[in-house]
């Protein structure tokens, strides 16, 4: 039998003042529940008398407007009240009475937000009872001085008005030095959260720690009035730490317990999946906190890392290509990548990270494709209509190669397929593709009406692009597609079945960063790997190469000139590259070798019938042991004075090198050469 309403009222009121909530408001709150409910008592004590909290929790006298405007600010913070309701549910208070769940629910009109926080709050508990009301908006990043002369990162709170309490994120080494070191990039992030709650007035978050080659150097404040109470070591990689502060000078005596890092990391998991759905399976907030302290020490440091970490690339060779450079890949120290697998699960194979992860150098990062992508204006025509009967075998069925005569596929080739039945690359083609390269004057060139290389290479005192210099016309091999009738797997379709070798991302013993290699023995004509990219139109690439800072890494994508010859004046709009700096698969990593790389460079028709768009393939030049670097040759002409941009000091080891007597360029220009 329940128990007399006199009573329920009494216990109702303890329950809510036993948990901090100010009589008089529960008593006025419970008033109005009774009325609202026709003095349906099991309505308000069910779960832990939850309707009668969320009202509380959204009561502000009866001003419509002001609750409007606090529920607002309840989807932002954890108010107090709502830390309440929290012990409350901690507690496991059970009702007086029982009552049935769906009823419940259908009488109990919980906002969603608060259901949500009461969940993720379980862990927490008490403890963070006043202090979480300041991780939740989106903090707006300006830059601004602070103190002597340290160059500042000020996080601010797009709505202030709702805070109270200072929260500053601020560097190192900051607490309990007085100096910085002097560095004009010493760095102080410091921000201004303001919390809901009156009393809590000093929680600070500090951050600490140093890049192993980071340029930073780190700000050093006098702060003597901050106790540091909570340290978050992050991962050994990062070398840092965050340090939550409680400001005991200005928390008027209030009662604050930092609560232990797991509960936090718990309860924020909770809260990103629920509140700001956050669905990534492995998402881990201790990983955030990683990301989060990384960026502000590439940001606030200024370091190359923070703009340049999305940096990668390569150079290119004889006529059509170029690659990004990438100086940054030592010195990145964060795990990005999957070490077991940089792919992530793209590729066929699992390519490992090997060398220099153990000591926590990682490469820099970037968003491994296994295609190609467009960025955004490259027209590309897939169309099949395009396919025509001379361009593809419908007629074929199974394995080309193994018919007795070749079929329409290989007249790109001369009538002949690029490929043996081992799938690797004929004999003769490699050779002739190798001369190409290697012996350029000894095979035709094209020359652009105007070529968009040297439109790229303009400056602004140029009143006209140079003349062209010249293209190579190189073999294609064109592989079976859609159009055609053989299976998938068809001896004519090999690279589009993407990478089979055993590959190794690897940091180089030498002074070229990371590079690729294999941890078997290859044969000669063995494919490799694409060259994958962003497919960038000329005019995107210039955009792209002038938003570079002069400190950030130049890219260098590959020119898909091959078919520039035939298409008359072609607009900056119509030439196409590829470019690995940001999306790119394994071979952003292949290191350059002047002349004598053992893979070379080959386009593929697969898709297209023009060449206008096509892949770019690396095959072996010759046998390659295994975990030997695999090089190809860049196509940089280190002595022509006349490129505005300066590749990088050669390592590549090779008696050909042809980077003897090098004159310094450092314009930010893309490296375009032939
Ligand atoms: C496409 S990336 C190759 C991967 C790069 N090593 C990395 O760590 O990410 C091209 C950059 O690698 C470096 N590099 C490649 N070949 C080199 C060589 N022969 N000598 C010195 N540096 C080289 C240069 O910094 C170049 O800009």
């Amino acid at each position: 039998m329940a128990a007399p309403n006199a009573e329920r009222f009494r216990d109702a009121v303890k329950s809510m003042t036993d948990t901090g909530f100010q009589k008089e408001i529960v008593v006025r709150v419970l008033k109005k529940l009774l009325k609202t409910y026709d003095d349906n008592w099991e309505h308000i004590e069910a779960d832990n008398y939850s309707v009668l909290v969320d009202l509380i929790c959204a009561d502000d006298d009866s001003n419509p407007k002001e609750r409007q405007k606090k529920r607002a600010e309840k989807k932002n913070l954890d108010s107090d009240h709502c830390n309440k309701k929290l012990r409350i549910k901690e507690r496991g208070q059970k009702p007086k009475s029982s009552i049935n769940g769906s009823s419940k629910r259908e009488l109990a009109e919980v906002p969603h937000q608060q259901k949500t926080e009461a969940i993720e709050g379980k862990t927490i508990g008490t403890q963070l009872k006043k202090q979480s009301s300041h991780v939740m908006k989106e903090p707006k990043v300006e830059r601004t001085t602070i103190g002597e002369s340290s160059s500042a990162l000020v996080l601010k709170n797009q709505d202030n008005h709702t805070f109270e309490t200072p929260l500053a994120v601020m560097c190192p080494t900051v607490l309990g030095h007085s100096r910085h070191d002097g560095h004009e990039d010493a760095h102080l992030i410091s921000g201004v959260l303001r919390a809901s709650d009156e009393k809590l007035k000093g929680v600070l978050v500090a951050c600490e720690g140093q890049m192993a080659n980071a340029c930073s150097s780190q700000a050093i404040v006098r702060r003597k009035d901050i106790c540091t109470d909570f340290e978050v070591p992050l991962s050994s990689s990062a070398q840092g730490k965050l340090s939550f502060s409680f400001n005991s000078s200005l928390a008027n005596g209030f009662d604050f317990h930092m609560p232990d890092i797991e509960s936090v990391c718990k309860a924020m998991e909770a809260r990103c999946l629920t509140t700001y759905k956050i669905l990534e399976p492995n998402f881990s907030f201790m990983k955030l906190l990683n990301d989060t302290f990384q960026c502000i020490l590439d940001l606030g440091s200024g370091s190359d890392e923070a703009s340049a970490a999305f940096s990668g690339g390569l150079q290119n060779n004889y006529s059509n290509m170029q690659i990004t450079q990438n100086q940054l890949p030592m010195s990145v120290k964060r795990q990005y990548h999957d070490i077991n697998d940089i792919t992530k699960g793209e590729e066929r194979v699992r390519i490992p990270i090997v060398n220099g992860v153990e000591d926590g150098v990682f490469p820099p990062p970037f968003h491994y494709i296994p295609h190609n992508i467009t960025f955004q204006d490259a027209y590309i025509n897939l169309s099949l209509a395009r396919i025509g009967d001379e361009n593809c075998c419908s007629g074929c069925f199974g394995d080309c190669l193994a018919e007795p005569l070749p079929c329409a596929c290989a007249t790109e080739t001369g009538g002949e397929f690029a490929y043996t039945r081992d799938g690797l690359l004929k004999e003769e083609f490699l050779d002739a593709c190798i001369s190409e390269r290697r012996e350029p004057l000894k095979h035709p060139h094209f020359y652009c009406t105007v070529c968009p290389i040297e439109r790229m290479k303009m400056d602004e005192n140029s009143a006209k692009p140079d003349d062209c210099k010249g293209h190579p016309i190189k073999k294609f091999i064109k592989e079976c597609w859609r159009k055609c009738g053989c299976a998938r797997n068809c001896g004519n379709r090999v690279v589009q079945r993407g990478i089979t070798r055993n590959l190794q991302v690897f940091l180089t013993p030498g002074k070229k960063g990371w590079g690729l290699r294999s941890a078997e023995k290859l044969p000669r004509g063995a494919f490799i790997c694409e060259y994958v990219g962003e497919i960038l139109t000329n005019s995107e690439l210039y955009e792209r190469n002038n938003q570079m800072t002069s400190r950030a890494k130049h890219t260098y994508p590959v020119v898909l000139d091959h078919d520039w010859g035939t298409e008359g004046v072609l607009k900056d709009e119509e030439a196409l590259c590829l470019d690995g700096t940001f999306y790119g698969n394994v071979a952003r990593f292949i290191n350059h070798r002047c002349f004598d790389g053992n893979i070379i460079d080959i386009g593929v028709e697969i898709e297209t019938p023009d060449h206008h768009y096509y892949h770019v393939a690396f095959f072996t030049t010759r046998e390659v042991h295994a975990f030997e670097e695999l090089t190809w040759d860049y196509g940089i002409d280190f002595d022509d004075v006349n490129h505005p941009v300066k590749a990088f000091k050669c390592h590549c080891g090779s008696q050909f090198c042809r980077d003897t007597s090098r004159i310094s360029r450092s314009k930010n220009r893309a490296l375009v050469l032939r």
